[in-house]
């Protein structure tokens, strides 16, 4: 599996299996009748095991909502999502809840750390509500490589936007799970902590083997992913493998002739 699919044929076929998370056909609609928006539109996707997939497009286009589809932190209209190789869109409240957090790493925007848990005790969180022991030689591995050592014992109000970041980075891959799905994981980061942040990533793929998945509108970002996949409209338009900043540059400036804003003198 080299590289994102976008066929039926592709990600239902006997290899399927080399798949982290699957759309098949996914249509999401928010509302009804006449206040109907189509947020997803017949989307399928296959995210390979093993790989960095960055999803770009314009505001609007549907990146949050396909990626919320895929972590099973939202309902699709039609279609089905796969993680590995279990169907999700058929599963009880109960049991998505339980395979999000066993099989699924988050990383939002908005770091969402518990203020009153220290930074270790918010990274093994996910584990103990799940009553499992962290696996001690990997936790530390991880607290190294975010380097956290020396700021275990800090709560979140004690630590840097940068600082935070790498906390629920470090949650995110503490229970060692199939896939991470990252929204915007830079967004609220200075251009240092997120080059960090995205080296980390980029390496936990490499060296570590994981799956990442990532939300953004930052090019450079994007670069760091072994793919990107382009959304407008609800729909997969296009995907690029071995991404650099200036062709996902390049490419984005297509879509949005619309909103870019009018010179001041102009208006
Ligand atoms: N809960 C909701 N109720 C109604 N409409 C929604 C809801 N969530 C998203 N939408 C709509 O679905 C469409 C896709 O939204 P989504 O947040 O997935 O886009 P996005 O590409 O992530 O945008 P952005 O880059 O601005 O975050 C938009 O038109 C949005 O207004």
């Amino acid at each position: 599996m080299t590289t994102v699919a976008t066929t039926p044929d592709e990600i239902s076929g006997a290899d399927a299996g080399g798949y982290a998370a699957r759309a098949l056909g996914v249509t999401k609609r928010y509302g009804a009748d006449d206040a109907t928006v189509v947020a997803l539109d017949d989307v399928t996707l296959g995210l390979p095991g093993g790989h960095f997939t960055a999803i770009m497009g314009p505001s609007g286009s549907g990146k949050s909502t396909l990626m919320h589809c895929l972590a099973g932190l939202d309902r699709v209209t039609a279609g089905q999502i796969h993680i590995g190789d279990i169907e999700i869109t058929q599963l009880s409240d109960k049991v998505l809840t339980r395979l999000r957090r066993d099989r699924i790493g988050f990383i939002f925007q908005s770091f969402n750390l518990i203020p009153t848990l220290t930074a270790l005790e918010n990274i093994t969180l996910p584990l103990d509500i799940g009553g499992r022991k962290p696996q001690q030689a990997w936790l530390d591995r991880l607290i190294d490589t975010v380097g956290l050592r020396n700021r275990l014992h800090h709560r979140p109000g004690e630590l840097s936007g940068g600082q935070q970041q790498r906390v629920a980075c470090a949650r995110a891959l503490a229970s060692q799970p199939d896939i991470v799905f990252a929204d915007e994981p830079t967004g609220n980061l200075d251009s240092r902590s997120g080059a960090e942040l995205l080296s980390f990533l980029r390496d936990s793929v490499t060296s570590g083997g994981h799956t990442v998945v990532m939300v953004t509108h930052d090019p450079i970002a994007a670069a760091h992913a072994d793919d990107v996949v382009f959304l407008n409209d609800g729909r997969i338009v296009e995907t690029m493998a071995d991404p650099t900043a200036d062709r996902v540059l390049e490419r984005m400036k297509n879509f949005e002739p619309m909103t870019a804003p009018a010179p001041v003198g102009d208006r």
